[in-house]
Order: structure tokens, then C-alpha cells, then sequence
């Protein structure tokens, strides 16, 4: 029996229908979207969750100038071979042939790879080799700027549906002039026949940018690879363009979108050229998932990294290494040096081995609890709380940015105390630290530990520890540490014995940090710190005062939570000030909300009149905040923090550590 090679394939809904017929007859459903239609952006999402890939029809490029490049190609790829050689070998950028990258992959493949950014190197590759080398460059150069809108224009639509704000945030990326995008030319000669069933030309593998566009001739063997693992064939059509999701994608949408594995296998019957423009960021810009898909946390799944970073890793690895993926996860990566591995950009980790499953129970349901992604919290954001922070950076930051000054003497402090009011911000400097550093986050509330495991807390802790150990740099935050540690529980006096237990352990753990050199910080805080015991208060070395915000950090909090609006009355921002003296940065909060309020009140008192619902877009608006609202809010709220301040300074002249004048 004769079986036809050509796929035959047919229309259904959106989607184009390809039965592979040397497959099983899978039908295999490749995305179709219409750039003009208003659903596109629905579409797009949805193609880019199901499987990473889409066809892009009515793109607007013209046809014949896609010919025109093709030709070009064709006529370079064409030369004798000394002749294109003197374009290479690609450094990555150039012409390479049957070798892709620096690691050992091969395949029946040559290529050009262009920097999109200059057009010295695209000029020297057909300088030499291309007698029309003025016209081909100005064609490459055109085409790349129609790929560079495509590409933009597919972000556009993405961030729209996914209320990424601003709008442009993505496509800026790819936009501006410092973007790190590519463009390659790949032509893989037929291939006579072989007894091996798939030859390969381009072997598996993810793109590492944002998204790439890719233009082919009328030869098959795109593959892409579905989420079950099966690779089916993508129909080839050199009248539209196939967007391909790339990890940078990935992770900014925390996994949302995955970018998809996709091949080349040979063809022997006809040459194939492809032309994909890789959409990247710049080099410097910061890669994390955006915060409006990641509601919680602790669901974040990577850590921050610049694509500079993901790039040099990317050509460390392997063309077929699952980049995202968890590498050899004993590897440690120090902010300080170069991501030695890929694996080091996925947040969530295994767990180090246990010795019994009763324990890795316990770390996995710990995890889910307390184990947080990069809590994003800034310096800027901590109104005040100059001396805090500056204490913290050289006792924290600095050892973990620049350890190789951090020896013996120097060694950095395991232990710090953050001790003040409640409400001043401890939390929140706990947040910057780990935010700055890129350290993973334990954050625990010393009292919800004692009630949640009182049976277990004691083996709780030392799981702690050891996932802190297995994921540093790190920093464990446990808050309201009285609740564990208090003097109140002394030999004299019927102490729980669990909670001795617990307490033991966190010592004994404590001390184990200090004799290694695992980047491991343990940062309390309490709002009782005259209630710790020695023992306790020796290794927490460094002890740190968050006092009530000053007035000029009180004026910072309410600039930021009620800034005055144009054309409205200016706020008295000075009468706040200065009636809030005592006031804690919680409590600023709640009178903020509450002069806040007011406006929102009268406009609510309007709409208890009116009988019907008022439809979403009549609603009126609601009024600006007026002087005696303030006034109102200031009568209404009390301090609630001062009455101590005067204990909070005997404690830190007694045991506080200053700034040295
Ligand atoms: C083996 C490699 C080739 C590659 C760099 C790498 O080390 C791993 C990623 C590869 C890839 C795949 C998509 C693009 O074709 C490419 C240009 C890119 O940005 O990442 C290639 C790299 C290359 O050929 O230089
Ligand atoms: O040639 C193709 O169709 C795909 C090539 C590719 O995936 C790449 O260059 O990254
Ligand atoms: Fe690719």
C-alpha cells in the first residue's frame, strides 16, 4: 500500500485539523487567529494556555516581499560553501552549519543568526558573501521591524486579556531599543533517505525569549510537542506566521502559558527555510512573575532573574535541557555569581532527602504554610526606618550580596532581632530583606506554630531548618517570637513541656547555623522583646529598634495613602503630622482609611435614597476627602502603641545595636 506523505488536513471551528497519516490518526488541532478579529485576544490566551503555539492569518505582512527575503535566503544558502563560511563559524551570531550552539548539538541544518540590535554584524554576514548585499540587509532590516510589531502587537493582546497594567508592559520589552531579540535563518537541505525512521534537523527544544514568530517555505517537519508528550506535525503554510510561547513568557505568567517544546526532522523530498524572529527582553530587565497572576505568594513558582542571567545559563545548557526545570538542585546559587544552573530559576524545589516519610509529610505540608516566594517588597515602599534599614543591609544584605568579606571575624550575623510597637513595619523590612537578597522566605508566626503543631513543633522546627538549609539563601522570619521564647516559662514555673521542647530545638537549631557556612538567617521580631529569655537574646546578636514613625516618615505615609489630588483642596498633611504624634504605621493606615471613608459615606447616603439599583456605569463619583474629614478621622482614631515607648527605649539602650557615629 501507498501512503501519501502529503498531511491532509482540513478546517473545523478556528482551529486547522491535521491528520498525520503515518501516525495513529490523531487529529491534531493547531490554533488559527485572525490578528483583525476582535476575539483575538481571547484566542490567544487560550492557545497560548492549551499548548504554547498558534497561526497567525491576516498578519498584514505582504506576500511578496516575505518572497523577496526567501529568494535572498535561498540564493545565500545557495553559494558554495568556502563562501558562506567566511560568515561564520556563529558567535552565536553568523553562519553556522550542522553545529547549533556551543554545546555539542548538531543537526542537518545550516543557518545566519542576526542580532536585531546591529546591523554590523547582518551587513558583515553578506558583506562578503552576497553580491545584492545591500538590498538583502535593507530586506532583513524590514523584516525585522514587521516582526517586531507582530510580536508586540501579540503582547498587546495578551496583556489586555490577562489585565497585565500597563497595557504595554510586555510589549515595551520587545519594543524598545535596548531588546534583545534574534533573528534566524535556518535551511535544512533534503535529506536522501535514510533506514532511520527521523532524521533530525533542529533538535528539541524551548525558546528562551519572550515569544518567536516564525515565517516558513512549504515544507514540512515543524513539530511541536503536546503536554501528554506526543509530537505531532505542524502543517506548514508560507502564507501566515506560527508564534512559539518562550520560557521568559512562561515565567512571567507564572507558568500560566508554557512554552512549548518543538523539533525540525528532515525532509527528503524538499529543502526547508524558516525565518523566526526571537522576541527578547533587555538584558537588564528583571524577569519575575507579574504580581496580578500570582494572588498569593506562596503560589509564585520562580525567582526574580534579569534575562541577561537566563541567557548566559541558556548557553551553558543543552539545546534539549528543560531550562525552567529543576537541574541538579544540590547546586547553590549565590546572587553574587552567575546562575551556574538552570534549575536555580524554578522556585519550587524538591525537598532535601528525610529519613522518614513522617517527616517529609510534615515539610510538604509546611511548605504550603510558610514557605513564600519573593515577598517583592522594596526599601523605597518603608516610609522612615532609616536606621533600621541601614543596620539590616550591612548585617544581612551585604553578607549575602558580597560574601567573600564576610570571613571569620566578619562572619555574618545568623540571628537578628527586630523588636518595637506593633504595627511599625517589622514584617515589612523582614519582606525588603528577603526581596533584596532573592533568599527564599520562611515566614512564621511564632504563635500560630505553638497552636497549629503543639505535638509536633519541635520536629517542625528542625524540618524548618533543614528546608531553609536546602533552599538558601534564606531567610526565616518568626514573628511574634515571645510566643515561643519567653522568660515566663523559666525552671521555676510549670513550663509546657512541648513548648520547652519546641524551645530547645529552635536554640539547638540556631547554634548548628552558626558553626557552618549556610547562608541561613533567622530574623525575629516581637513587640515584647523585655519578654525573651538570655538564652535566646545571645543568639539573636544583632537587635534591632522599629520605632514609631518620626514626623517626617509620618508625613511620608500620608503623602503615599492620601496624596492630594489637582484641582482638588490641598490635604492638611501638616496637621496630620503633627496631631499624630505616637501613631503607629498601622494606626496611620486606619486613619487614612477612615478619612478615606467619609467622601465614600455621603456619596452612599445619596444612593440609600434612591429606590432602584443604579446601574455600575451611572453610579456617581465619589467626592475628593475634605479638611474635616480629616479632622473627623483624627477625633475617631487613638494611637495605640506609644504607651510602651518609653520600655522600647530602655530596652535598646540596654541590648540595641546602633549605628556607630
Ligand atoms: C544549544 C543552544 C543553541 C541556543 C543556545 C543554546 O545553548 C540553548 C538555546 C538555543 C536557542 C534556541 C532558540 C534559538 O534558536 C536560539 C538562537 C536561542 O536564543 O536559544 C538558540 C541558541 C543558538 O543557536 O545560539
Ligand atoms: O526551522 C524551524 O521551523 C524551527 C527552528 C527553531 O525552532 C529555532 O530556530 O529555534
Ligand atoms: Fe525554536
Amino acid at each position: 500500500m501507498v501512503v501519501s506523505l502529503k498531511p491532509k488536513s482540513v478546517t473545523l471551528n478556528n482551529s486547522q485539523v491535521h491528520v498525520n497519516p503515518k501516525c495513529k490518526p490523531s487529529p491534531v488541532l493547531i490554533p488559527v487567529v485572525n490578528l483583525t478579529d476582535p476575539n483575538a485576544k481571547t484566542q490567544i490566551v487560550k492557545a497560548c494556555e492549551e499548548l504554547g503555539f498558534f497561526k497567525v492569518v491576516n498578519h498584514g505582512v505582504r506576500p511578496e516581499f516575505l518572497t523577496q527575503l526567501e529568494e535572498e535566503a535561498i540564493k545565500f544558502f545557495a553559494l558554495p560553501q568556502f563562501h558562506k563560511d567566511k560568515a561564520g563559524p556563529a558567535d552565536p551570531f553568523g553562519y553556522g552549519s550542522k553545529r547549533i550552539g556551543p554545546n555539542g548539538d548538531v543537526g542537518w541544518i545550516e543557518y545566519i543568526l542576526l542580532n536585531a540590535n546591529s546591523d554590523t554584524k547582518t551587513t558583515a554576514v553578506f558583506l562578503q558573501t552576497t553580491p545584492t548585499f545591500r538590498e538583502v540587509v535593507v530586506l532583513v532590516e524590514v523584516f525585522m521591524e514587521e516582526m517586531k510589531d507582530m510580536s508586540s502587537k501579540v503582547l498587546d493582546m495578551v496583556a489586555e486579556e490577562l489585565k497585565i497594567e500597563p497595557k504595554d508592559k510586555l510589549s515595551k520589552l520587545v519594543k524598545v531599543k535596548e531588546s534583545d531579540s534574534c533573528l534566524r535563518m535556518n535551511h535544512y537541505p533534503e535529506k536522501e533517505e535514510t533506514r532511520r525512521k527521523e532524521e533530525i534537523g533542529f533538535g528539541e527544544h524551548t525558546d528562551p525569549q519572550l515569544v518567536s514568530v516564525l515565517r516558513s517555505n512549504n515544507t514540512e517537519g515543524l513539530q511541536i510537542c503536546l503536554k501528554d508528550g506526543t509530537w505531532v506535525d505542524v502543517p506548514p503554510d508560507h502564507s501566515s506566521f506560527f508564534v512559539i510561547v518562550g520560557d521568559t513568557l512562561q515565567v512571567m505568567t507564572n507558568g500560566r502559558f508554557k512554552s512549548v517544546k518543538h523539533r525540525v526532522l528532515t525532509n527528503t523530498k524538499r529543502s526547508r527555510l524558516s525565518m523566526i524572529y526571537f522576541a527578547g527582553p533587555p538584558l537588564t530587565e528583571k524577569i519575575a512573575p507579574f504580581s496580578c497572576l500570582v494572588p498569593k505568594q506562596e503560589d509564585c513558582l520562580y525567582r526574580e532573574f534579569t534575562w541577561s542571567q537566563y541567557k548566559s545559563a541558556a548557553y551553558k545548557t543543552k539545546l534539549g535541557d528543560y531550562r525552567l526545570a529543576l537541574g541538579s538542585i544540590n547546586q547553590r546559587w549565590r546572587p553574587t555569581s552567575p546562575l551556574p544552573l538552570a534549575g536555580a530559576f524554578w522556585k519550587k524545589s524538591m525537598f532535601p532527602p528525610f529519613e522518614s516519610a513522617e517527616t517529609r509529610a510534615l515539610a510538604e505540608s509546611l511548605s504550603r504554610d510558610i514557605i513564600r516566594g519573593n515577598p517583592n517588597v522594596k526599601w523605597e515602599s518603608i516610609k522612615g526606618l532609616e536606621n533600621a534599614k541601614r543596620l539590616l543591609k550591612e548585617a544581612v544584605v551585604m553578607p549575602i550580596k558580597y560574601p567573600s568579606y564576610f570571613n571569620g571575624l566578619l562572619s555574618p550575623w545568623k540571628g537578628i532581632l527586630l523588636f518595637g510597637p506593633p504595627g511599625t513595619g517589622k514584617t515589612m523590612l523582614a519582606k525588603a530583606v528577603a526581596t533584596e537578597c532573592n533568599t527564599t522566605f520562611f515566614n512564621i508566626s511564632a504563635s500560630s506554630v505553638v497552636s497549629k503543631w503543639r505535638g509536633d513543633s519541635e520536629k517542625l522546627i528542625r524540618v524548618l531548618f533543614d528546608l531553609a538549609k536546602h533552599h538558601a539563601p534564606s531567610t526565616i522570619f518568626l514573628d511574634e517570637i515571645d510566643a515561643i521564647i519567653s522568660q515566663r516559662g523559666g525552671e521555676g514555673r510549670s513550663e509546657h513541656e512541648a513548648s520547652r521542647r519546641l524551645k530547645t530545638e529552635l536554640l539547638i537549631q540556631m547554634d548548628g547555623l552558626q558553626k557552618t557556612n549556610e547562608l541561613v538567617f533567622v530574623l525575629a521580631a516581637t513587640n515584647l522583646p523585655w519578654e525573651l529569655d538570655a538564652a535566646m537574646l545571645r543568639r539573636l546578636e544583632k537587635r534591632i529598634l522599629v520605632p514609631l514613625p518620626d514626623p517626617e516618615a509620618r508625613r511620608g505615609m500620608f503623602e503615599m495613602l492620601l496624596p492630594s489630588q489637582p484641582g482638588d483642596e490641598p490635604l492638611p498633611h501638616d496637621v496630620l503630622v503633627e496631631k499624630s504624634e505616637g501613631y503607629s504605621g498601622s494606626d496611620i493606615r486606619i486613619l487614612c482609611k477612615e478619612a478615606a471613608m467619609q467622601p465614600l459615606r455621603r456619596t452612599l447616603a445619596v444612593l440609600e435614597d434612591t429606590e432602584d439599583i443604579v446601574p455600575e456605569d451611572e453610579l456617581p463619583k465619589v467626592g475628593a476627602i475634605l479638611p474635616e474629614d480629616i479632622d473627623r478621622a483624627l477625633s475617631n482614631t487613638r494611637p495605640s502603641a506609644h504607651l510602651h515607648a518609653h520600655l522600647y527605649d530602655k530596652f535598646n539602650d540596654d541590648y540595641g545595636s546602633h549605628i556607630l557615629k
